[in-house]
């Protein structure tokens, strides 16, 4: 890791709506190195997806911008995948087919037919769903498909990934499971990821930073935690590491005592997992 990969400078970001302007983000300053693997975590509604967004190029900053290797970001483009909590697959092509079509997209003059299917293939085994290839979405449990969409991802070389509750939808197995897979692939492929979670543990067990979020309107970057846990990272040694314990207890006391929310808590706009009711309480409690 060395010099700024990706930089949001002085970034506001404001929404018309029926009652006037709505001035969600407020001077975003944000500098991400090369490799690094951020979390941003604040409570539902501060502006994480926003700020996620702005970097994919779906949204433009109303003040302020985001730089990716020196050149403005102002639209979407393939050295930027994201991956959304619902996968997003097209349902109707099979898994070999969903990779397939990013594939094409990002390599069709740079590769020959046969390098594109040992491509596809390739990052199919890396999430452990080449067994899969010919099964189309609906055939396939949520933790595959949200697999196959990883793969898609990281089959476009991405310098950056942008995760937006990848695993939010999944239950704690599954989600423990990709986890794991997605440090061994990043410590492979030094991309640099940024990820929104509302899960304090998976945040502090992935990180090298974790961007905490004040509440919005008007929000901006509260905390800026660096998580110095040696790699590679064993979540039930961890569990009773003092280290790690520590970082845990930061980022729930910025969420629970400095940015506690008074009003109601929005209803969360995803799905909750689907094993919520079986994990244990503790778990349950470091959810934002
Ligand atoms: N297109 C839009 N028009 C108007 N307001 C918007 C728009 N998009 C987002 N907002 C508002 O901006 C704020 C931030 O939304 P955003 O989706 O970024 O939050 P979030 O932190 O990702 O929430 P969650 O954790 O619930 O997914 C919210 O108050 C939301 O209602």
């Amino acid at each position: 890791m060395s010099k700024t990969h990706l930089e949001l400078t002085g970034v506001d970001m404001s929404f018309d709506t029926p009652k006037g302007s709505f001035l969600a983000l407020d001077n975003i300053n944000l500098k991400i190195k090369k490799g690094e693997f951020v979390s941003l975590i604040g409570h539902s509604g501060c502006g994480k997806s926003t700020v996620l967004n702005i970097v994919a190029g779906l949204l433009q900053a109303t003040r302020g911008g985001c730089v990716l290797d020196g050149h403005e970001v102002n639209a979407p483009g393939p050295e930027r995948a994201v991956v959304f909590q619902n996968h997003a697959l097209m349902p109707w092509l099979t898994v070999y087919e969903n990779v397939e079509l990013a594939v094409q997209q990002v390599f069709r003059k740079t590769m020959t037919k046969q390098q594109r299917k040992d491509w596809i293939n390739h990052n199919l085994e890396l999430v452990n769903m080449a067994h899969a290839a010919s099964k189309r979405p609906g055939e396939i449990s949520g933790g595959m498909a949200q697999r196959v969409g990883i793969a898609r991802a990281l089959a476009m070389k991405p310098s950056v990934l942008l995760m937006d509750e990848p695993f939010g939808a999944l239950d704690a197995l599954t989600r423990a499971h990709l986890q794991d897979s997605l440090m061994d692939i990043q410590k492979d492929l030094n991309n640099t990821v940024i990820m929104i979670t509302h899960d304090v543990d998976e945040a502090v067990l992935l990180s090298d930073r974790i961007i905490m979020m004040t509440n919005g309107p008007a929000a901006t970057v509260g905390e800026d935690l660096r998580i110095e846990l040696p790699r590679p990272r064993n979540r039930v040694e961890l569990a009773d590491d003092p280290t790690y314990v520590h970082y845990r207890q930061e980022v729930l006391k910025f969420l629970y005592e400095k940015q506690r929310k008074l009003e109601t808590i929005a209803p969360r706009r995803s799905p909750q997992p689907a094993a919520a009711d079986e994990e244990p309480e503790a778990a349950r409690a470091a959810r934002v």
